[in-house]
């Protein structure tokens, strides 16, 4: 691979020339990258269709992370949204702002992050944008098939249902955290958690299957977006103690935590990024693996922690709130 090329050495024609050969055909793709716009299938009729966005220095650095994390890392925090429907992904498309003096081997990694992903799901990358700009920006698109199930929404807790999590939490911040100490050492996983998230993507439509009453994949802090389905639902969510609930992310915290002085109960509760799932359901389901029980739905309003007000910070907001 030629590191000296820039993208400002190619033609529009010659980077997409660059990026197709890795992007994946999914079963679905109708009409691949190249046209105006993609067709894929849509079997039952109903489409599920979401977007999330990166920017450089804001959601990643590239002294930290290379075109394929950060392609990776694009294409997990858009299937876990379709997977929070209860459905299962089908296509992306990828638009992309990049400086001229970016290597266009980081655009290739980019789409070898991306198709990492996907390739393995059958997920098509069935197309996206070009534009130059100041800094990396990776906007996804992502589409999703249902199935035949309902759809399961934000809005759908009740009182007495049982909050269950899959995944992991705390781990993408623990990692930042690392990096942004220079302590990468003290936690190889967590580094890793940040920089290239898993999210149980086959846990969204099982759950669904199960009769989840909600559900969101959690992206800005376990307690933020807790929050997003209490408001949503008209309901309180009564987190377990942290302890219990998530004994075993924190004993897999505990030596990045001790490497940079941080109580690791504070990236379980307000980490982001992790991507695992969050859903309610009626009590008495037997929950589907992978997901835990984290706490309960009441009548009232916001979260709490074993009943009590939180007191660690509950997650991300991009603009302060
Ligand atoms: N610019 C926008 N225009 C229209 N709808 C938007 C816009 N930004 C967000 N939304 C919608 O608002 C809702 C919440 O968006 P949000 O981005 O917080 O959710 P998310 O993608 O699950 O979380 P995250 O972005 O933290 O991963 C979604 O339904 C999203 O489609
Ligand atoms: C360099 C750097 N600094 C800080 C963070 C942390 N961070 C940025 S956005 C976000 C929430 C999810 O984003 P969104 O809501 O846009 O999906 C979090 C937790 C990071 N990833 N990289
Ligand atoms: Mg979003
Ligand atoms: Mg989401
Ligand atoms: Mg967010």
């Amino acid at each position: 691979m030629n590191d000296d090329l820039r993208v400002s050495d190619l033609s529009e024609e010659q980077l997409l020339a660059r990026i197709f050969p890795h992007l994946p055909v999914g079963a679905g793709t109708l009409v691949p990258p190249g046209d105006d716009a993609a067709v894929v299938a849509a079997p039952d009729g109903r489409v599920v269709v979401t977007t999330d966005v990166l920017v450089e220095d804001r959601h990643f650095r590239r002294a930290w992370s290379s075109g394929q994390d950060v392609g990776w890392r694009a294409a997990v925090q858009n299937l876990a949204d379709v997977a929070a429907m209860g459905a299962r992904p089908t296509s992306l498309v990828v638009a992309l702002a990049v400086p001229g003096d970016l290597p266009v081997a980081w655009v290739e990694g980019l789409a070898r992050g991306l198709g990492a992903v996907c390739g393995p799901l059958g997920v098509g990358v069935v197309g996206g944008d070009l534009s130059g700009g100041p800094v990396v920006v990776v906007a996804v698109a992502a589409h999703g098939d249902l199935e035949g199930r309902a759809p399961v929404l934000r809005s759908g807790a009740r009182p007495g249902d049982v909050v269950a999590h899959a995944g992991r939490c705390g781990w993408s911040a623990a990692g930042l955290a690392l990096l942004d100490a220079d302590r990468a050492d003290a936690g190889a996983d967590a580094v890793s958690a940040h920089l290239r998230p898993t999210s149980p993507l086959d846990a969204g439509p099982a759950a669904a299957d199960a009769g989840a009453t909600a559900m969101l994949d959690i992206s800005d802090g376990l307690l933020r977006d807790a929050g997003r389905m209490a408001r949503a639902s008209g309901v309180q969510v009564d987190l377990d103690e942290p302890g219990d609930a998530f004994a075993a992310d924190l004993a897999g915290l505990a030596p990045a935590a001790a490497a940079v002085g941080v109580d690791p109960v504070a990236w379980v509760l307000g980490g982001g990024e992790d991507h695992g799932l969050l859903a309610t359901f009626p009590a008495g389901t037997v929950l589907p693996a992978p997901f835990r029980r984290v706490g309960t739905v009441r009548a009232g309003t916001g979260v709490l922690v074993a009943g009590q007000m939180p007191t660690v910070a509950p997650g991300w907001d991009h603009f302060g709130g």
